[in-house]
């Protein structure tokens, strides 16, 4: 689904505050309501419990979001009143005289409380200080490119040999390479420059082209793109003086070159860090669920938000957030027993739930957090607080979130998470009716390799597969280490003759990265056998198919792909 642009989340979270407003004045209708049978003479006792009860309710709704919808003076006075009511509501007997000399209606329902419970209604209309402090930050917030973007290399005042060799080889390593000069650089569009890309000079240029990718980052707002530069040159202040120009890796000559892909990749990657992750929300109230998840949206989060508590596990399964965010009070539901739930999940147990409530009472919220959530946010939350609050939760679920689910070496998912993906897909298929392969891949004679080079040159080999696999698949293909020098990927909707398509052109490029070792430069080639998961009636047949397939290939002579097919 498109994403909304600013002018059109702006015109939506309008037509939120008018919403909202529509229905505190509604709100403060059925208070009046309300407050007039409170003044009538004979009312019963469990009537008034009731009464108090639903008006205890009203104000804690408005105290938690009239704040975020631009009326905080009215939410804060309805925080007070709300305060007033709670003695009332926490007595065992809810209202009337309390056996322990607790309070009674009339030490509450004074005079000066009808009144100032009518005088809600003025603070409709008054000018108030709006929580949507943060539209001014917008434009100069970092624009941070997406993971998956393909890779750019701007190859830039290098001497023409290293150039036509970087170009040639570093293409085979599945970047998109160009050979440019400062002047070219200075002309970068901003939608380019909004993309992942990196530039390679030799030292001696590092200021110049140092000071334009200053320029390009104050034009269009981006993080500084990596810089690396060719030398050799080993003594300190060299390198220091490098480093403090704005170099952000050192290569020497002759260039590794599966080294420099390896690095230019994690430094995008460190770069690409700040980008902002998936976040469910459940609020019962709509309104407030929706304008959350616009601020959030504004910032580039991907939001889901529901307002069912029932609908919540199927949420968390399709959104697999990286955070949530949980109101606490939701009708009969309790947000506080839903995390208790959420947490029967093995899944979700390591999964940060924030809760979203208007409770401030520390000793309440602390029982809250023992049950299963993480932290407490306090109603009304600011829109900027919010934005700042989950960038920071998300950033750090993320990063604990790779160490679980990715391999050290490669940063490719690891074994059980590949094989969970697999089934997954292999589910997506048999209830969509698509066609999608699973891949196994394997490195060919790769034994030798570690005896001969060592295990140094093997772990190379293996991570400039990986890298390979990120930038030759595309961004739906989901890839894992399977094992040591074995890899196993998904490709959905993707035929296994398109995967064969596919994954040869990997083979080709694979073979023809030269790796340097103490006796010379080596080539190393994969194998790879690839199976339709439809075929079969569960992933892990179609894993062993596509096991088989790669067997055949090992058999055949290596250096390509095989397809599974039945056995006459
Ligand atoms: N360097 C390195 N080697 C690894 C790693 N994991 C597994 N290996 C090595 O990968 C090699 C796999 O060898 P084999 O299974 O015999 O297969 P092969 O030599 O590739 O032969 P074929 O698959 O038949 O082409 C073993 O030497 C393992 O030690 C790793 O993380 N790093």
């Amino acid at each position: 689904m498109a994403k909304d642009s600013s002018a059109e989340i702006a015109v939506k979270l309008e037509g939120l505050r008018q919403s909202f407003r529509q229905k505190a004045v509604r709100d403060l209708d059925q208070l009046d309501e309300f407050l007039a049978r409170m003044a009538e003479r004979g009312l019963g006792q469990e009537d008034q419990h009731a009464i108090i009860k639903t008006m205890y309710h009203l104000l804690h709704r408005l105290a938690g979001s009239a704040g975020t919808f631009g009326l905080g003076i009215l939410g804060s006075e309805a925080r007070k009143l709300e305060q007033s009511l709670k003695p009332l509501i926490e007595s065992d007997q809810g209202v009337g005289l309390v056996p322990n000399g607790g309070p009674c209606v009339e030490d509450i329902l004074t005079p000066d409380f009808f009144h100032r419970a009518r005088q809600l209604r003025t603070m409709l209309s008054q000018p108030q200080s709006t929580f949507r402090e943060r539209a001014g930050d917008a434009a100069t917030e970092p624009v941070v490119p997406p993971l998956e973007a393909a890779i750019a290399v701007y190859l830039c005042d290098l001497p023409e040999a290293v150039g036509v060799f970087l170009k040639h080889t570093l293409t085979n390593h599945g970047f998109t390479v160009e050979r440019v000069d400062v002047s070219d650089l200075l002309n970068l569009s901003g939608e380019v420059c909004a993309g992942a890309f990196a530039v390679i000079t030799r030292e001696e240029s590092v200021a110049s082209i140092s000071s334009t990718l200053q320029l390009l980052k104050r034009q269009y707002g981006i993080s500084s793109p990596p810089l690396i530069c060719t030398g050799n040159h080993n003594d300190f202040d060299r390198r220091y003086s490098l480093a403090d120009l704005g170099a952000d890796a050192l290569f020497s000559e002759p260039l590794d070159v599966p080294l420099l892909a390896d690095r230019i990749e994690r430094l995008i990657n460190e770069r690409s860090k700040a980008i902002p992750g998936r976040v469910l929300i459940l609020d019962d109230d709509e309104d407030l669920a929706r304008h959350y998840q616009l601020v959030l949206q504004e910032a580039g989060f991907d939001v889901h938000a529901i307002s069912d508590p029932e609908e919540v596990l199927l949420a968390l399964a399709e959104c697999r957030p990286d955070i949530m965010l949980l109101d606490v009070r939701m009708g009969h539901y309790s947000g506080v027993t839903v995390a208790k739930l959420i947490r029967f999940e093995p899944q979700w147990l390591s999964l940060p739930i924030i809760y979203l409530s208007s409770e401030k009472d520390r000793s309440v919220q602390l029982e809250a957090l023992a049950q299963g959530g993480d932290e407490f946010m306090t109603k009304p939350v600011s829109d900027d607080y919010l934005v700042r609050a989950v960038q920071v939760r998300c950033y750090r679920a993320r990063q604990l979130n790779q160490l679980v689910i990715r391999d050290s070496l490669t940063s490719l998912l690891k074994h059980s998470v590949i094989k969970q993906e697999i089934e997954k897909e292999h589910a997506r298929c048999l209830r969509m009716g698509h066609v999608s392969t699973v891949a196994m891949i394997d490195l060919d004679h790769f034994k030798q390799v570690n005896d001969r080079y060592g295990h140094r040159t093997g772990d190379h080999v293996i991570k400039a597969l990986a890298n390979l696999l990120r930038h030759r698949l595309r961004s739906t293909d989901v890839i894992g280490r399977y094992g040591g020098e074995e890899f196993a990927v998904v490709l959905p909707e993707c035929t296994s003759n398109m995967a064969i398509e596919v994954l040869g052109k990997v083979c080709d490029g694979f073979s023809e990265i030269l790796f340097t070792t103490s006796e010379g430069e080596i080539s190393v080639t994969l194998s790879a056998g690839v199976a339709e998961l439809n075929a079969f009636k569960s992933a892990n047949d179609a894993l062993n198919a596509a096991d088989q397939a790669l067997y055949w290939r090992k058999k055949a002579g290596r250096d390509g792909v095989t397809a599974w097919h039945p056995q006459s």
